[in-house]
């Protein structure tokens, strides 16, 4: 069993795949091995983590997942605890590892009730699994709600039942309260789900552990995976401003030149050899703060010899300058307005595709709502299906895709996508989406490739929020400078 970190390196798989292994498996092993071992795993996590529960209400559903909690249930009556069972099934219609696991929790001395217990110190959900084929309702739903509000911890058996284990969609009547609610934790079994990293899969599930129930991954193809930490990028002795490239930032229409200096800032203080600003708001000649940026003119940089970053505040005033940059640039960063004018405009989009065509590294940064328009979709289409989304957008584009927000999902053509999960909810303010740009940009200017640009940058924009001492307000101004306080 182990404990799932933004350091953790592993493939994410989906229903479809998760399903081939545990048949492979089975095949392997003997009848109700699997679901003994998902039991005993389940158990010990739960005196892991309440070890002097006195009592552990166990709500189990009418599948195997419910058969899971069952198991559970006998486990922990074998060991001195007092679990309460609430199951939803039927011995008649249970599958035939649910059955097995009913007897041995009635052998066991299991107490089964029709309803919660008044009071309990950990609860498990064990309602439904990867076989949840629509939301949950009626009793079921109401006992999600009463774990979700109660304040003892709750620990998902598999995934949080409810939550579609491919996108990692929840109905919004049965995420956990952000008011009330204990811990929540969550052993994924067998393999780990992309639905457990990604739109609201990282509040539904909490911290999430893994047991691999001694079973083989290599049967099926993996949906995505889990990076990890990137690489350091060492820096020579023998080197130079040169060496680690020229960043030039093009955006900061008049009123938002905040936005390109601060992507400017980022890129900067991610390592960038030297850094240029191409104002579009043309006013400003210096900035007193940050006398290292060099404020030009966005038509007199040489761009065939640069990263450039492109959009960040950059109003429509952006679009006429997108179809030089697209053409000429050398390594492009898209972000923001850029990524809008390119959305509505077939001709930007036909030179986009050339880029990629060409082989030239682009990284598109959109915002789930940046991503609707390129895709032509709303945005809860893009939140449905965030993996779907972004893959979809690295295809059409030939560039590396980041789709932001909780999870943030890296796609690139041919490549298998990654879910990163530094990064928490700090980030959710005005600002910081430039400082990764920016951040993206550096990356790239040292000469890493666009995948590998935007896995480190994604990672440690991240990794510089969750550092952040909990009690002081995050800005973007000094996530740009490293995150430091
Ligand atoms: N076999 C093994 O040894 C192993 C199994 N494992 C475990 O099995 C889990 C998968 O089990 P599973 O395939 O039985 O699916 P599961 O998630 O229990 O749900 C299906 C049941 O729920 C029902 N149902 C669906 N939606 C519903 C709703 N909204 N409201 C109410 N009912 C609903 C559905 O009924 P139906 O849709 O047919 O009406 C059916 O009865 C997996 O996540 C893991 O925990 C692993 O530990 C590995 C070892
Ligand atoms: N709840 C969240 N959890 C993790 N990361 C978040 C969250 N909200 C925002 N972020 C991150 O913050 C950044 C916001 O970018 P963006 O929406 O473009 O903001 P802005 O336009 O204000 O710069 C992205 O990197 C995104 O992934
Ligand atoms: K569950």
């Amino acid at each position: 069993m182990q404990r799932v970190t933004s350091s953790t390196v592993a493939d994410l798989f989906d229903v479809a795949g998760t399903r081939s292994l545990e048949h492979a498996a089975a095949a392997t092993l003997p009848p109700h091995t699997l679901m003994q071992r998902a039991g005993l795993a389940v158990a010990r996590l739960a005196m892991a983590l309440a070890p002097h529960a006195r009592t552990v209400w166990i709500a189990c559903g009418p599948g195997n997942n419910g058969g899971d909690g069952l198991e559970a249930a006998a486990q922990l009556k074998q060991r001195g605890f007092a679990p309460v069972v609430t199951w939803l099934g039927d011995a008649d219609r249970a599958p035939p590892d649910a059955r097995a696991s009913l007897e041995r929790a009635r052998a066991a001395g299991v107490v089964f009730d029709a309803s919660p217990p008044a009071a309990w110190d950990l609860a498990i959900d064990a309602l439904l699994g990867i076989g949840a084929s629509r939301p949950p309702d009626g009793v079921m739903a109401q006992w999600l709600r009463s774990m979700n509000a109660g304040a003892a911890p709750v620990l998902s058996v598999d995934v949080p039942s409810g939550l579609d284990a491919d996108t990692g969609r929840v109905s919004a009547d049965l995420m956990p309260s952000r008011h009330q609610g204990g811990r929540r934790f969550c052993l994924s079994l067998l393999t780990l789900k992309p639905g457990l990293f990604t739109a609201q899969g990282r509040d539904a599930a909490g911290e999430v552990w893994l047991d691999d129930l001694g079973c083989e991954s290599s049967a099926a193809t993996p949906a995505g995976r889990l990076a990890g930490t990137p690489p350091p990028r060492a820096r020579w002795h023998a080197s130079h401003k040169g060496s680690y490239g020229d960043v030039a930032v093009i955006g900061g229409a008049p009123g938002m030149a905040g936005a390109a200096l601060l992507a400017a800032s980022a890129a900067l203080h991610a390592g960038a050899g030297r850094v240029f600003a191409g104002l579009l708001d043309g006013r400003a000649a210096l900035d007193a703060s940050q006398p290292e940026l060099m404020l030009r003119d966005a038509a007199s940089l040489d761009l065939a010899q640069m990263t450039t970053v492109m959009g960040c505040g950059g109003g429509t005033a952006v679009r006429a300058l997108l179809p030089r940059v697209l053409s000429t640039a050398h390594r492009l960063v898209i972000d923001a307005d850029a990524l809008n004018a390119i959305a509505f405009d077939p001709a930007l989009q036909v030179l986009l595709e050339s880029r990629g065509r060409r082989g030239q590294q682009t990284v598109l940064t959109p915002h789930p709502l940046e991503a609707a328009r390129l895709l032509d979709v709303d945005t809860s289409a893009v939140q449905a299906d965030r993996i779907g989304a972004a893959q979809r957008l690295a295809n059409r584009f030939g560039s590396t895709v980041v789709l932001k927000g909780s999870g943030t999902v890296i796609a690139a053509p041919g490549e298998r996508p990654s879910i990163n999960l530094t990064g928490n909810a700090r980030l959710a303010s005005a600002g910081t989406g430039d400082v990764l740009a920016g951040m993206v940009g550096a990356a790239l200017a040292s000469g890493l490739p666009s995948l590998a640009a935007a896995r480190e940058a994604v990672w440690l924009h991240g990794h510089r929020a969750d550092r952040w001492p909990a009690d002081t307000p995050l800005t973007a101004g000094a996530l740009a400078r490293g995150g430091v306080h």
